[in-house]
């Protein structure tokens, strides 16, 4: 791989750095001392900064951050997205902002504050590399705050791990690394020639590992890396300590494991943590919620949190928190027609309303809900509305339709927020998509929509974008949506699909049965069959159509449908098959040889019992001609016949 050295490299940070955005630093200004870190996204060193002005000169001590080198045919790609992550600093106080970039032996320069060192080296020291509960929680709340600042300024974390949290002089913890990996998405890493990842494997979430197939990352991915984090510090070892990457990739992606949470923790933070390992990052807390049970680790609730109450199985209900009665009892109000006020004991089983409605939300009944707790007008079912009003005191929202004049009462549960026609989780289509990736392929143009937001804007999750999508709902049109169970195949007009698809025959594609869907719609398919492929079959949502018996033509496509569901139908029907050709050939083969086996039968009846006769008889040994006993014996002949006769009878029947 063309790597960018020396000047070339030089003129390019420089190039990038006179927008202003980033604070270049001339490489001779800058002395390397010695090398402090290591790690998968470059190596940190202590160095020397040559600062000079009109009436000073003089230099202090700094941390580098020395990147690997960069591919050449990405130096622009890779400096664009520096631009944009550390543009102009905001000031945020809980994270270690770069104060400047420069260029040393063609290697990109990152220079931060110098701090007194980082967690990791302080557990490094302390007996059997643990911290003291207190400590946790106080550095928890630290790092929460400023991992929070970093998501208000739309910067994701992504490598959080106790060699990344910074102590400063007065033992505060700050975030002091960030999106790093973003910078080398999708890039080989020139020294290594492996692929970086979007992280440290022992702290990566489930979508971090592959986020192009298995994504997005969002803000909710950091809280992953956060709980690994705080694991780490109470129990002295990283998470999956002493797995190789492979192995923790099956654990987390493929097997859905998380790291086990330690017992004795608090309970809000017990809690927070088991939320953290949600596979799905949507379920996940955001970093106000683990900042607020970190601040208070006893307390679960605050009075005038809104909570979603799935206690008693049946129907979900979300009230109020009047007043917290104890670490896990709170007393609650309910926002339906009863407005009924209960003392909740179990308030650890209540989560958090993690999206809540706002006065001026658009909002809908959802379509699932029949007759609403409200007396809602029939009219206004399936029309938006907006949220004139939220009464805190008693619970109760109002809903206001532009056709109508009356306020309406909704219940919270039963109404969903509401954009162009568009609510979270609908399968929509991207009228133009563009590549926003380094990917050679685009992203897929269908995908599921994860957020709607007040500004009228919707975020959606497209396969093969690692990021969610942000934009107006005019763009996307609706979809039927895909869903677990259903057998799909290619489109006729897919000939090059974005994953593997097996063939059949080495002629047609397979029909599949969907088995799961990723958050950003990209389907999993099982093939009746095929069961060995570790890496799982995947599919685009964009290049497949459903199949169902009704929409196959013909007889055979029925049965290669009816093939396709399940992997025995055709042994069994083999079998089945098999049987009937037995059977068939037992009857064909009784009819033929029936008479002939009754006339031999018959006949052998026959010999037996004139021997009999014979033998009852007197023994008189004189030749028997023409069926006519000779001597004094024939009397015995028309009994003989009777009872043949007879037999021959019973025999056939
Ligand atoms: N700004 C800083 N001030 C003081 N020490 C620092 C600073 N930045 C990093 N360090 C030191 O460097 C160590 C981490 O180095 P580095 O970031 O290279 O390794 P890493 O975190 O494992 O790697 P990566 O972040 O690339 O995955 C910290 O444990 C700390 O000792």
């Amino acid at each position: 791989m063309e790597q960018l050295l020396g000047e070339d490299f030089n003129d390019a940070v420089q190039a990038a750095s006179s927008s202003g955005l980033l604070s270049w630093v001339e490489p001779d200004d800058l002395k390397l001392k010695h090398r402090i870190g290591r790690g998968l996204f470059g190596d940190t060193w202590l160095a020397t900064l040559h600062n000079s002005t009109e009436d000073f000169d003089g230099f202090h001590e700094v941390a580098v951050k020395v990147l690997p080198p960069l591919p050449k045919d990405q130096v622009g790609l890779i400096l664009r997205r520096f631009e944009r992550l550390y543009c102009a600093s905001p000031g945020l106080k809980g994270v270690n902002w770069p104060q400047g970039i420069s260029v040393k032996d063609g290697k990109a320069c990152l220079i931060t504050k110098l701090y007194e060192g980082s967690l990791g080296d302080k557990m490094a020291r302390s007996a059997r590399n643990k911290l003291l509960l207190p400590d946790i929680i106080r550095y928890g709340s630290d790092l929460a705050r400023g991992v929070l600042e970093l998501h208000l300024h739309g910067s994701l974390a992504l490598n959080l791990k106790p060699c990344n949290f910074l102590l400063d002089d007065q033992d505060r913890a700050v975030v002091g690394e960030f999106g790093l990996p973003l910078l080398f998405l999708g890039t080989p890493a020139a020294s290594s020639g492996h692929l970086i990842w979007l992280g440290t494997p022992n702290y990566m979430a489930p979508e971090q590992w592959d986020a192009h197939v298995r994504g997005p990352i969002h803000f909710e991915t950091d809280a992953w890396g956060f709980a690994c984090s705080i694991i780490e510090m109470i129990g002295g070892f990283k998470p999956w300590d002493g797995m190789s990457a492979e192995e923790i990739f099956s654990r987390v992606v493929v097997r859905g494991q998380s790291p086990s949470i330690p017992a004795g923790l608090p309970v809000a933070i017990f809690k927070i943590m088991k939320g953290c390992f949600e596979y799905d990052y949507r379920k996940r807390p955001n970093f106000e919620e683990i900042l607020a049970a970190f601040t208070s680790p006893n307390v679960l609730f605050k009075e005038g949190d809104w909570v979603v109450d799935n206690l008693w199985g049946h129907s979900t209900r979300i009230g109020i928190v009047k007043k917290v009665l104890g670490p896990e009892a709170v007393l609650l109000q309910y926002c339906d027609k009863l407005g009924e006020t209960v003392v909740c004991n179990g308030a650890s089983k209540l989560n958090l309303w993690k999206n809540p409605i706002h006065v001026g939300d658009m909002v809908r009944v959802k379509p699932t809900i029949a007759i609403p707790r409200f007396s809602w007008h029939q009219n206004l079912q399936g029309i938006e509305g907006a949220v004139a009003e939220i009464d805190k005191q008693n619970s109760i929202f109002s809903v206001k339709f532009s056709g109508s004049k009356e306020v309406w009462q909704a219940d919270p549960v039963e109404i969903e927020l509401i954009c162009s026609g568009i609510v979270a989780g609908d399968w929509v289509l991207r009228k133009e998509s563009g590549s926003t990736s380094l990917a050679q392929r685009t992203p897929s143009s269908v995908g599921i929509v994860h957020h709607v937001q007040q500004d009228a804007n919707v975020k959606v999750a497209f396969l093969g974008r690692e990021t969610l999508w942000t934009g107006s709902p005019a763009g996307l049109s609706k979809l039927s949506p895909f869903c677990v169970g259903q057998f799909v195949k290619l489109k006729n007009e897919v000939s090059n699909p974005r994953f593997d698809w097996p063939l059949k025959k080495n002629t047609f594609w397979e029909t599949g049965k969907v088995s799961g869907i990723l958050p950003n719609g990209c389907l999993i398919v099982d093939f009746p069959g095929r069961l060995f492929n570790s890496k799982g079959w995947f599919a685009d949502p964009q290049e497949v159509e459903a199949v169902t018996l009704s929409t196959c033509h013909g007889l055979i496509e029925k049965y290669e449908h009816l093939e396709a569901m399940h992997w025995s139908i055709r042994p069994i029907l083999c079998l089945l098959g098999f049987l009937a050709a037995a059977r068939v050939g037992t009857v064909v083969s009784k009819q033929i040889l029936q008479p002939v086996a009754k006339k031999k039968k018959s006949t052998a009846k026959e010999v037996s019992l004139t021997k009999q006769v014979e033998l009852q008889t007197p023994t008189n040994h004189e030749p028997v001609a023409d069926g006519k006993q000779t001597g004094g014996q024939t009397w015995l002949l028309p009994a003989v016949a009777n009872v043949l006769f007879k037999e021959g009878g019973n025999n056939s029947s």
